[in-house]
């Protein structure tokens, strides 16, 4: 039977150690401060935003949230990026996605100053992460890694196949991944072999969006599953893989909800830290 990576109790640990680390900044008379920017009105965006700003008054962290109206132009948008990269109270900045069809996104990894840029999408902060220096990682992929050190599975050498090539996870997934001495391999909407690859595979990480997209005859016994996948059906929300299959033959499985998606958010607040320190020199 599984042993379940209970990403909701991890989070609770996390976030006692933030508000440390926040109260440790605070006496210093540096306050660290978010801005969390909704384009439009997803109903699912709303609800991560609101985890997010609620953690974030938990943990002390000042937050500013702005809302544009879905028809703000990309111009526009970035310009008020350029404001937020310029005002010296703000040290973190994250726009949620997805955004409206008329912007295009990689305009906003572009334009947030990686300094600030507490999602870790920009190139540069990316392209840390391939070098190798991970300081600053998409907050998905940092809950990923807590979860697979905090249950202490080892991946070095083990066939890790991610399902799903975004920007914000598939791919700093597979840079973080092969940083520790995985190997690495994707499949994505393309790929023509799927369940072959899941069969082979250890450890299975999964960002597509599409429930049932792996069933329990497509793993083999042991594998470690990590669920991103965040679907609702008929009001139930559920990840990508059918969990009541896999728990049987798996090692070790995340549940949706209560897996990464918790510690997405405390990621981002650790996030905020990191840069926070960072631009004060601590
Ligand atoms: N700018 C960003 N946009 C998006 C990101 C991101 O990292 N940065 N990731 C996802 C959404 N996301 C964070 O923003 C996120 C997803 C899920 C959860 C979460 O806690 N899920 C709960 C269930 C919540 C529910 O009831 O729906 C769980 O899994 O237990 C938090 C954050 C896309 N956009």
């Amino acid at each position: 039977m599984a042993i379940i990576l209970n990403g909701k109790k991890l989070a609770a640990k996390i976030k006692e150690n933030i508000k440390k680390d926040v109260e440790s900044l605070k006496s210093q008379g540096i306050f660290p401060t978010i801005c969390v920017i909704e384009v439009g009105d997803d109903p699912a965006s709303k609800i991560y935003l609101r985890l997010k700003r609620k953690l974030a008054k938990e943990v002390g962290i000042n937050e500013r949230a702005l809302h544009f109206p879905k028809e703000i132009t990309q111009e526009s948008l970035l310009n008020e990026l350029k404001k937020l990269n310029k005002d010296p109270k703000v040290n973190g900045i994250m726009v949620q996605l997805p955004v409206p069809e008329h912007i295009d996104e990689t305009k906003i990894f572009d334009t947030i100053d990686p300094i600030k840029d507490v999602d870790g999408f920009h190139p540069f902060n990316q392209g840390k992460l391939w070098q190798g220096k991970d300081n600053i990682v998409p907050a998905t992929v940092r809950a990923i890694m807590t979860l697979i050190d905090e249950y202490n599975i080892n991946v070095e050498g083990k066939n890790t196949l991610i399902i799903g090539r975004s920007t914000i996870v598939g791919k700093p997934a597979a840079a973080e991944l092969l940083n520790r001495n995985a190997t690495v391999t994707m499949a994505h909407s393309k790929t023509t072999n799927l369940s072959e690859l899941t069969k082979a595979a250890d450890i299975i990480v999964s960002d597509v969006g599409r429930p049932h997209l792996v069933t329990g005859n497509m793993v083999k016994d042991g594998v470690v599953i990590i669920d991103v996948g965040m679907n609702r059906e008929n009001g139930h929300l559920m990840g990508d893989v059918e969990y009541n299959e896999i728990v049987p033959k798996a090692s070790a499985i995340t549940p949706v909800p209560g897996g990464v998606g918790p510690l997405t958010v405390a990621s981002l607040m650790k996030q905020v830290v990191i840069l926070t320190r960072m631009q004060n020199d601590r």
